[in-house]
């Protein structure tokens, strides 16, 4: 067989994340196109649901801090690329504002965000974030967590947003906070980070990061389905 030239190899390859996206297709679109997601785009949604999910992630969002921190701690550290951590640090700022957003949201809602009782599949999501900061756990395997856990969102409010959908005024602008334009282009920037990194990386490496996005998008099944009340 001939050999390509370089430059035309690059262009036909596909790339680590997406050929991960095509082959575990079913599982990235149940995490994507939940039935909670549905309905919130189909305005039949249960305000008991979304109120339940509002107080959940605020819980979860309060542990992905730190996870964030030490995705920026490892980027300082094993990254040659200074972009990555003022993208990493762009996501940090906006977390800073969705606190704030929570909080004007549940005064909105009549929810009170101290005292929630985190749920299980919650827990369970929270526990393997934690798991994730250790500093055992390397930089590729991190920073494409983090691309999938924040993809998840962009895309599945996006689909709320899209020409068509049928969102309830006032759960758009939870829509617009995930959703948005410039939300999507951060999303792209963390994933081209993290696809630099994962074609540098081991095998074994990839391995785990693979075996990491899959639990990222079955965590995000399951919170979807808790806040249904499906637990
Ligand atoms: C459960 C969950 N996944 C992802 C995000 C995106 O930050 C979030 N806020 N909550």
């Amino acid at each position: 067989m001939e050999r390509k030239d370089e430059a035309e190899e690059a262009k036909s390859k596909v790339s680590v994340i997406e050929t991960w996206l095509r082959k575990h297709r079913l599982l990235y679109v149940g995490a994507t196109r939940h039935p909670f997601i549905h309905s919130i785009r189909d305005g039949s949604v249960d305000i008991s649901s979304f109120k339940r999910w509002l107080e959940q992630d605020y819980i979860f969002v309060r542990a992905f801090v730190p996870f964030v921190a030490t995705v920026l701690l490892k980027a300082w550290k094993e990254s040659f690329d200074a972009t990555d951590m003022d993208v990493i640090l762009s996501g940090m700022a906006s977390l800073n504002d969705e606190f704030a957003w929570f909080n004007k949201e549940a005064s909105k809602w009549g929810v009170s965000l101290t005292n929630v009782a985190p749920q299980k599949a919650n827990l369970d999501y929270c526990r393997f974030l934690e798991s994730l900061m250790s500093s055992e756990v390397e930089y590729t395997v991190a920073i494409t967590a983090f691309w999938a856990i924040e993809t998840v969102y962009q895309d599945s409010f996006a689909h709320c947003l899209e020409d068509g959908s049928n969102t309830p005024e006032e759960l758009r602008d939870t829509c617009q906070r995930w959703g948005n334009d410039g939300f999507g282009q951060y999303c792209r920037a963390l994933q081209s980070i993290a696809e630099h990194h994962l074609e540098k990386a081991s095998d074994d490496v990839r391995k785990r990061t693979e075996a990491a996005v899959l639990d990222v998008l079955e965590y995000e099944v399951a919170f979807w389905n808790m806040s249904q009340g499906d637990t």
